[in-house]
């Protein structure tokens, strides 16, 4: 079968050696450029014709994304709760909860916090001054040679000084990020990189890839310490799809794109690549490469590491890793695609990734169910494992969760939607539940018709051998609406003095109902030790995998009276971590390490996992220009560098040595 490789690329192409399939050459002896196909010229032509493949992606935000998202917080600036008569809203139009009032929510709220909100107040204020910036005079100078676009706007660099953890919102709304960016380079292409890290190099400044910037482990948070000069490398412009192969099911994008935006592009051509992390409205591909992201729909599609075929990395030694070949499998370990995923920004920039793709799934369902208790809901999900006839995603909630998510609904009276029409199908087995115990899965099914049919059909049957009942496709579907417009939750708390955050693990199945019950233990007894009274801990389950659960927590409380209330909510989330290791779970599913995980990555990957790592990150970025200081500890990376700037002074002792030797001789 020919190759149908099509580039939407409008840049020149090379010829190709011609001993290569198409988008496929890459060797230094070939200087054809991916997509460059001598078969597939009649597709291609067909498909350039149209000019929508030939130019870049028209995406979710401009060059200036903070005039389309917030600055100071989650999400588009126009979606927000807010207060209008002691009643909690929500307006913006991008979701279907926009104009609502939510009476239930807003008596919850009072009732978990002791919380009456009766004004809305008012969102931070742009600062008119910033810290001032390290300048690496010649850098500068030679950038702008290059005409890459940079700006050294104060307004620039602080929307990248930080990522959406609430350490980092708390500190950007009080103003007291000591170290920014000092510049914020957009490049457009895999060869504007490539100048921008050489230039880097030379110069010794730091570079800090920086996607969506929603990460949630203070990953692309500046090191406070760094004294030298910081450049900001937004991705926001190397966002094209450059080629798609239609007979192997591959794509290659730039590493800039927004999930959204993926999306939207492949639809467009009946396609999709299936990865929904729940930030996928702002996340990046190169973000979720350098995080090893998760999506909601793994178990069709699979995570970000069944779905990459191949990464291209731009490093500071001038090397660009990638591995050559574009086969489905090989066996020449280690997988170099390993090396970069979850690399969070240290080892290099990921510029361009080829994925896999499938076609739209004819149907796309959702569906619910409620058990009378978690451990019968966690019994569910492992037994759903087990037969691994996982729908394209299966989320089981505590009881905690499900009585909130409940409150979200505009209408009637509390709970009143979903009782109800339990009550009319289900009267029996209803009469038996415990308000206070019950829990819900929310279900989506993709595929054909008679495959979700038959898939429908087992999950239900599985159910009720856990004592499980379907509850309607409404709810399940608002379950996963509600997932978007929940993360603008925190920003409106953090307004009412209420400080929350969630945090994830990966754990075995003996261990998930354990693992689940001693955190919310060890986070009652924290509150307890330091007289909080008002808090939630909630957790829910999120992915199913043969040997285990993704499981998520969920944690926050009111801080009124509390000194240091960012400081008190990360002792007692470091408490919730030490416990989750304790019973058996990992240091992140999807979340990643970052900063704030980094005190027990070593422990997790071992001293020789940590050495092996630090041998990597020497040879391909020997002057550490990838500084963002993710992974190891503050202590490590400062022990790090007097090591290498020992080692590179006795080199030069040992270099300056020999040619005295030399130049006696
Ligand atoms: C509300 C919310 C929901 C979330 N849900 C999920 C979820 O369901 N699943 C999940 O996996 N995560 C989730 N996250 C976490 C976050 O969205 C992911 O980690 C995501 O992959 C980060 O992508 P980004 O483009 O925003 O990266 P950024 O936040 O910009 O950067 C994250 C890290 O990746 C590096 N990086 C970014 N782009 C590149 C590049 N091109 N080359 C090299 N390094 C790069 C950065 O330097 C940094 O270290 C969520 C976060 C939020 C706030």
């Amino acid at each position: 079968m020919a190759t149908a490789n099509i580039r939407f690329n409008a840049l020149p192409q090379a010829p190709s050696c011609g001993s290569h399939s198409a988008g496929e050459c890459r060797s230094n002896n070939c200087s054809a450029k991916l997509g460059d196909a001598k078969e597939p010229v009649a597709a291609a032509a067909t498909v350039l014709l149209d000019k929508r493949f030939s130019r870049q992606v028209q995406g979710v935000y401009p060059l200036r994304r903070q005039d389309v998202l917030k600055w100071y917080g989650w999400g588009y600036k126009d979606s927000q709760f807010y207060v209008d008569n002691g009643i909690i809203g929500f307006k913006g139009d991008k979701y279907p909860l926009e104009g609502c009032m939510l009476p239930y929510f807003t008596e919850w709220v009072y009732s978990k916090f002791n919380l009456r909100i009766e004004k809305n107040l008012p969102s931070p204020k742009m600062p008119t001054e910033f810290p001032a910036p390290t300048v690496n005079a010649p850098f500068v100078r030679e950038l702008e040679a290059t005409k890459l676009t940079s700006s050294q706007s104060g307004e620039d660099r602080l929307i990248r000084c930080h990522g959406q953890t609430l350490h980092d919102i708390y500190y950007l709304w009080r103003n007291e990020f000591k170290r920014i960016p000092d510049i914020v380079v957009w490049p457009h292409s895999h060869e504007d990189v490539v100048r921008l890290v050489a230039l880097a190099n030379r110069h010794n400044v730091v570079v800090i890839p920086y996607g969506g910037g929603t990460s949630v482990s203070g990953s692309i948070t500046c090191p406070q310490a760094e004294q030298r000069m910081i450049c900001v490398l937004d991705t926001s412009q190397m966002n094209r799809m450059l080629w798609l192969n239609k007979a192997n099911l591959t794509v290659c994008f730039e590493a800039g794109i927004v999930g959204q935006d993926l999306e939207r592009e492949l639809q467009k051509l009946g396609l999709t690549v299936g990865h929904e992390p729940d930030s996928y409205e702002f996340s990046t591909l190169g973000g979720w490469v350098a995080t090893r992201a998760s999506g909601m729909k793994k178990n069709v599609y699979g995570n970000i590491e069944d779905l990459v075929v191949r990464v291209r990395m731009v490093t500071a030694s001038g090397a660009v890793l990638e591995r050559e070949c574009m086969a489905p499998r090989v066996s020449c370990g280690p997988d170099f695609n390993h090396v970069i995923m979850g690399s969070e920004g240290t080892l290099g920039v990921v510029t361009e990734v080829v994925l896999k793709v499938r076609p739209l799934p004819a149907v796309k369902r959702y569906g619910s169910l409620v058990f009378p208790d978690f451990e019968s809901g966690v019994q569910f999900m492992r037994e759903v494992a087990r037969r691994r006839c996982q729908p394209a995603s299966v989320r089981l909630v505590d009881n905690e969760q499900f009585v909130m998510g409940q409150t979200l609904k505009p209408v009637r009276g509390w709970l009143a939607g979903l009782l109800d029409s339990l009550k009319k199908t289900y009267i029996t087995a209803w009469k038996g539940l415990d308000l206070t115990k019950m829990c819900a899965a929310t279900l989506l099914f993709e595929g054909n018709e008679e495959d979700v049919r038959r898939e429908e059909a087992l999950i239900y049957q599985i159910a009720k051998q856990f004592k499980g009942f379907p509850a309607g496709g409404d709810n399940g579907e608002r379950g996963y609406i509600l997932t978007f417009v929940i993360a603008y939750i925190r920003d409106f708390a953090l307004n009412q003095e209420i400080v929350a955050e969630s945090f994830e693990t990966s754990v075995p199945w003996d261990r998930c109902s354990t693992l689940c019950r001693n955190v919310k233990r060890r986070v009652e007894a924290e509150c307890q030790k330091r007289s909080i009274k008002n808090f939630i801990i909630s957790c829910r389950v999120t992915q199913t995998y043969d040997a285990g659960a993704c499981v998520y927590f969920y944690f926050g409380f009111r801080h009124t009276g509390i000194a240091d209330p960012v400081a008190t909510f990360e002792q007692i989330e470091t408490g919730a971590r030490d416990e989750i290791l304790a019973s058996g779970g990992s240091l992140s599913h999807h979340h990643g390490v970052g900063k704030i995980r980094s005190q027990w990555y070593e422990n997790t990957v071992s001293k020789s996992g940590s050495a092996l790592y630090l041998a990597a990150k020497r040879q391909l970025d020997p002057n550490n220009i990838f500084a963002a200081g993710n992974l190891l500890t503050e202590e490590q990376w400062l022990a790090e560098s007097k090591k290498s700037s020992a080692e590179a002074s006795s080199h030069q002792t040992t270099v300056e040595s020999s040619s005295l030797v030399k130049a006696k001789l």
